[in-house]
């Protein structure tokens, strides 16, 4: 048996010849000011391991309260419709957040107007009034090989169009000449594209973006308002996450709104879109009239020139929308376009059932090159949107011409639904865009023209909705290890009134789920 003596008091350990109390001990030389400057430095020494304890302490804590938190992805392909859910998610949680950004949404939206325009003027140069029947499986896709084979100017500013033409309107003149004049006339808008998109992508050129979309980081409104890109609104997190904030203020200090605000007029962002604004106005009446002019309707019949929806939204719209002192509405905000790059983690602040929770919502990139980005967030998912546009089905990827749109989301969902790492995540479908899709199916575009297997099945909203539910409910229930339950939704993320409705019984899902697993834990 081992026997143990009992361990000296601190106060006894000099006195026994202990070696450390002997090494901690004030030397016996000790005068009355080294004593007095020693007891500083214990103290302060002191002070700094208090608080070094303290912010172990509050660190321990956020992590035991953040593991409570929920994290919602939304994935799919590019134009999906998350970030437009997203918005959603905003309107409903924290509507001041989007009224802070308002403004900031010209600069995109003026984008949206410019990049249609050029993209117009390219298709009336390659195919004019032609009356050919061809009946190309994608139009921009087939569009743009051949302007690009084609080696047409774009966007000059110079026009060879004889003096005495110059003072006609464009429509009064054959349509070559028309197309040249629109081009001298709309010379300063098609420039102005170039600049708005190195603005929004701060520089970023992300290569395979197709139809050159461009990209943004989230933070890109703090950047079009004038600030240095990474104040304002954003954050990164240790984990290297951006991150907006919603209503809570820990990592986004009042300050920095207030500072927006002040900030917004004398920017150099600002100036730009002044000017586009000025341009815009100036040049209405030519957009109008290259909008509505025969050829360009004939074009889209055609197919030849297939414009994306908020393309047609804003041209649409473009009287409103250029009108001096133009401030975007929430529909226009819900109609803007630009790519999400990496993933921007949004966070709200909820009470559901008179419980706190935090809300983390990741609004990833969609498009091929930026889906490695998910990955890490993986593991910690609470619930995961997929969203699938059933609109899509006449579309192919910007980044691979071959796939078709539909064929890509179902191949991106059965890689959702069997990954390991989400098998515990909730699990929400949104087949999203149905109201681009009767659009569509009312215009006359045929199924089965792009997706062969729909057959001679009926071109009409219901069977098209449930053909496409169907495949998604089928690879869902084959890559379903853990009989996790689908959740399927048909949106219109446009439609505030119908989302808000949807969103509210996704989360109430969603915390039951929770809640469940909580109480498994
Ligand atoms: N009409 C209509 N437009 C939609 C709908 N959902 C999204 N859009 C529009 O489609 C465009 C693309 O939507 P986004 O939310 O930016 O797509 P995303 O999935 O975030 O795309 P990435 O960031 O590239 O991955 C935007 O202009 C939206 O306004 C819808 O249900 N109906
Ligand atoms: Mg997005």
């Amino acid at each position: 048996m081992i026997s143990t003596s009992r361990p000296p008091s601190i106060n006894s350990v000099g006195a026994d010849g202990d070696p450390f109390s002997a090494l901690l001990r004030p030397p016996a030389s000790e005068t009355e000011h080294e004593r007095v400057a020693r007891l500083q430095r214990e103290a302060d020494a002191k002070r700094i391991s208090d608080s070094i304890d303290e912010e172990l302490k509050a660190e321990r804590e956020r992590l035991r309260k953040s593991k409570q938190d929920i994290r919602l992805l939304l994935l799919g392909q590019a134009e999906s419709g998350k970030s437009t859910l997203q918005k959603q998610f905003q309107l409903l949680y924290n509507p001041t957040g989007l009224d802070d950004e308002r403004l900031s949404w010209r600069t995109v939206i003026y984008f949206n107007i410019a990049r249609p325009i050029s993209r117009i003027l390219d298709a009336l140069d390659a195919f004019g009034d032609a009356d050919d029947d061809d009946d190309l499986s994608d139009g921009n896709y087939a569009a743009q090989d051949i302007l690009s084979a084609s080696g047409l100017p774009v966007a000059s500013g110079s026009s060879d169009i004889p003096a005495d033409e110059k003072s006609l309107s464009p429509s009064q003149l054959s349509l070559e000449r028309q197309v040249s004049a629109f081009r001298s006339r709309l010379a300063s808008l098609l420039t102005a594209e170039a600049t708005l998109a190195e603005r929004l992508s701060g520089g970023v050129d992300v290569s395979g973006s197709g139809r050159g979309s461009v990209f943004v980081r989230s933070g890109w409104q703090a950047r079009s308002l004038g600030l240095p890109f990474g104040r304002g609104r954003e954050r990164t997190s240790s984990g290297g996450r951006f991150s907006f904030s919603g209503r809570q203020s820990g990592d986004n200090p009042k300050g920095n709104e207030v500072e927006l605000r002040s900030r917004r007029p004398e920017s150099d962002e600002d100036k730009l879109v002044q000017e586009v604004a000025a341009i815009l106005s100036s040049c209405q009446k030519d957009i109008r009239e290259l909008w509505s002019l025969p050829a360009v309707k004939k074009l889209r019949d055609r197919r030849r020139l297939k414009l994306e929806e908020w393309a047609e939204y804003f041209l649409n719209n473009i009287e409103r929308v250029s009108a001096a002192g133009y401030i975007p509405s929430t529909e226009d905000i819900l109609h803007a376009r630009i790519q999400t790059m990496g993933v921007a983690e949004h966070v709200f602040d909820m009470s559901v059932h008179g419980r706190n929770v935090r809300w983390h919502l990741y609004d990833v990139g969609g498009a091929r090159g930026q889906r490695h980005t998910w990955i890490p967030y993986f593991d910690d998912a609470t619930a995961i949107i997929f969203l699938a546009p059933v609109s899509a089905f006449d579309q192919y990827l910007d980044e691979d011409p071959r796939t078709n749109r539909i064929d890509d989301s179902l191949q991106l969902f059965k890689q959702i639904c069997s990954n390991a790492l989400l098998k515990r995540a909730h699990l929400v479908l949104f087949l999203n865009k149905t109201d681009v899709l009767k659009a569509k199916l009312n215009a006359g575009i045929k199924v089965n023209k792009y997706i062969t297997s729909y057959g001679d099945r009926a071109n009409e909203y219901d069977t098209v909705v449930a053909y496409f539910k169907a495949h998604f409910t089928q690879v869902h229930r084959r890559n379903n290890e853990n009989n996790r339950v689908l959740f399927t939704h048909l949106t219109s993320a446009v439609n505030t009134k119908a989302m808000q409705s949807i969103i509210t019984d996704v989360r109430d899902s969603i915390f039951r789920g929770y809640l469940k697993s909580a109480a498994l834990v």
